[in-house]
């Protein structure tokens, strides 16, 4: 069982409002993505917040200076995670980990661009880090990156802490994230791409959630729908 995540990675702001409320039923954490938020700023995360009481919300602030005092105003206007560069200074690190405490919200430490990522999960699991954040961004997905071995690499640490996975994860994968050991399963083209997004997420979060295969169940499914 893994929960799942939509990254909202539009920069228009009524497009994004739009296709949170087709997704929200169909998801456990709305994802506001880096470009988006950079994009509309604070004002989005407290619509968003308004509207869609029972989702989570993830701000993809990824900080990489200044942890306790940008990430801040975001826990105070609802945001349940707020994202830290694994490449930031454990100082930063360590001051988002503490705003996060601070509201009882979570902090999440992105690995994307780090090298030694065993080390450096191991250095934010002793600040007290919430969650892991397995990630191969969109540029590396372009150049062919995929997650999966990555996602193996911080699993065999078992160091108790959740873990996020994202990197181009959609249905045909999200059977094989979950079974290695993810807590918290993100996806954004798959959904955001498909012609009915609010299918797409409900079929990914039926298998993210166990309640539906996604292996030979899903594929007789899709062979026999
Ligand atoms: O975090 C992301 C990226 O860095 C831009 O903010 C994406 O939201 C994340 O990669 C999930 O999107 P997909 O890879 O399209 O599933």
């Amino acid at each position: 069982m893994a929960l799942t995540q939509m990254a909202l990675d539009s920069l228009d702001f009524d497009a994004t409002v739009a296709l949170a409320a087709k997704v929200a039923p169909h998801v456990d954490i709305l994802e506001i993505g880096t470009p988006c938020i950079k994009h509309n700023g604070i004002d989005l995360l407290k619509t968003l917040r308004a509207k869609f009481p029972n989702n989570k919300i993830l701000v993809d602030l990824k900080t990489m200076d200044a942890g306790f005092y940008e990430a801040e105003p975001f826990y105070k206007a609802g945001a349940d995670i707020c994202t830290v560069l694994g490449t930031a200074d454990l100082g930063t690190i360590k001051g988002v980990i503490d705003v996060a405490n601070k509201y009882g919200k979570e902090a999440q430490v992105d690995l994307i661009n780090v090298t030694d990522k065993a080390t450096r999960t191991q250095e934010a699991v002793k600040l007290g880090a919430h969650i892991i954040g397995v990630h191969t961004g969109l540029d590396q997905q372009a150049a062919g990156g995929t997650p999966f071995t990555d996602l193996a690499l911080i699993a065999s640490l078992n160091t108790g802490v959740k873990i996020s996975v994202a990197g181009g994860v959609k249905a045909a994968t999200t059977a094989q994230v979950r079974d290695a050991g993810a807590t918290i399963i993100v996806a954004g083209a798959a959904i955001y791409g498909a012609a009915d997004p609010a299918a797409s997420a409900a079929e990914i979060t039926a298998i993210a959630h166990g309640t539906t295969g996604g292996g030979v169940f899903g594929w007789l499914k899709k062979l026999f729908s």
